[in-house]
């Protein structure tokens, strides 16, 4: 079943030199038994990070030569590479495409929200910031505020050059310029954890006999794990209840920065919404897909919450007041918060409601 859901396309987005090449390379090296595809978007003829990261992603990687993704008149070239890394043969969980540091993300947003490839589905924006030249940045660059108010995570590279007084300083500014409730990771040497985007799958999962290259990867994986860890806790919730569609919405809503990650599958069993409800949330970037249950599955919610100084108590608790005793009395309007975030083409919505066009943004509705 999972061969079939879209892969997500995740945008890593920053100011030249900020850190993204590093980011990327350390989510490569964290990666576990993740297939994870590259698209790198160098600015510029010779391809220094196309050749920076290839070492690690062999054949699914690649690069969109000289120029910049964003300048380009349509998406008809990335879509091409996209189809090409999406191809079954290639078994990816998820794709990464590292913008060039002169890019326009918005546009490249928009590319990826207006591709027709069923066989992806965007992902949410990554900015990179460097901590250390944060001020300067803005100051040449003003179009990084606007940026990072699209960003559904940022990551505060290089904070092992700014010392801790800076860092918060830099932090309460970059509350105020991006979406509330976007997260602000962090990070040295753009060691984030990898679970933050993706999925990390167990290595035996997906590969047979590990290459020397692949040990050492892993090995390196294992490190950065119990740095990585450390920073960040992780809560779990299950329901044999449904949830509220309604009250679940709400929760998400008022969802604290710190909670960087939810994933986990959601059951609302609101009449005609049977399905169970993938969400995958990446700061405050939201995504439900519907999914048939498996064949005498039982029906559940299982989230799991990560983030950093977040009550993991709290966030059960908080859960917990979402159960819904009687889904089957639901109306099923209320649902339409929850549909708001669902990629589905409109004659694929079958007998269930139609969501209110005239009320739904055009998706992603976060921007
Ligand atoms: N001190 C320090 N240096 C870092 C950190 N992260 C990256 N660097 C260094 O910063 C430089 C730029 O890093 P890259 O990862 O290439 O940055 P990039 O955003 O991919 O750069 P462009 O592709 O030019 O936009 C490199 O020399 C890195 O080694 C960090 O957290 N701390």
């Amino acid at each position: 079943m999972n061969s079939r859901q879209p892969i997500p396309v995740v945008v890593l987005a920053g100011f030249l030199g900020s850190g993204k090449t590093t980011v990327l390379n350390h989510l490569l090296a964290g990666r576990g038994g993740t297939r994870i595809g590259v698209v790198v978007n160098d600015f510029g003829s010779i391809e220094i990070d196309a050749m920076s990261v290839a070492g690690q992603v062999g054949d699914s990687m690649v690069s969109l030569g000289g120029g910049c993704l964003c300048c380009a008149v349509d998406g008809s070239e990335l879509d091409a590479y996209l189809e090409k890394l999406s191809a079954p043969v290639h078994r990816i969980d998820v794709i990464v495409i590292e913008a060039s540091g002169l890019a326009e993300p918005e546009e490249m947003i928009r590319m990826l929200v207006a591709n027709e490839n069923p066989a992806v589905r965007y992902g949410g924006m990554v900015e990179v910031v460097d901590a250390a030249e944060f001020d300067a940045t803005r100051a040449r660059h003003p179009e990084t505020d606007r940026h990072l108010a699209v960003a559904d995570l940022v990551v505060l590279n290089k904070t092992d050059r700014v010392d801790p007084v800076e860092r918060a300083r830099i932090e309460t500014e970059l509350a105020a310029l991006c979406a509330p409730g976007t997260p602000v990771v962090g990070a040295a040497h753009g060691r984030i954890d990898p679970e933050l985007l993706f999925d990390r799958r167990p290595w035996t999962e997906t590969r047979g006999q590990l290459s020397f290259e692949d040990l050492l990867a892993q090995a390196e994986g294992h490190d950065h794990c119990t740095h990585a860890h450390a920073a960040y806790e992780s809560t779990e919730f299950t329901s044999e209840q449904a949830l509220s569609p309604r009250r679940f919405m709400d929760f998400l809503d008022r969802r604290p920065a710190g909670l960087y990650r939810i994933k986990g599958y959601v059951w609302f069993g609101v009449p005609g919404h049977e399905e169970r409800y993938e969400i995958q949330a990446v700061g405050r970037f939201l995504r439900f897909a519907p999914q048939p249950w498996g064949r005498g599955e039982p029906r559940l919610t299982q989230l799991v919450l990560i983030g950093s100084g977040t009550d993991g108590e709290g966030l059960v608790r908080e859960l917990e007041a979402c159960r819904d005793e009687a889904p089957q009395d639901a109306n099923p309007e209320s649902m339409w918060g929850v549909l708001r975030y669902v990629d589905r083409p409109a004659e694929d919505w079958g007998d269930a409601p139609e969501p209110d066009t005239s009320e739904t943004p055009p998706v992603p509705p976060t921007y």
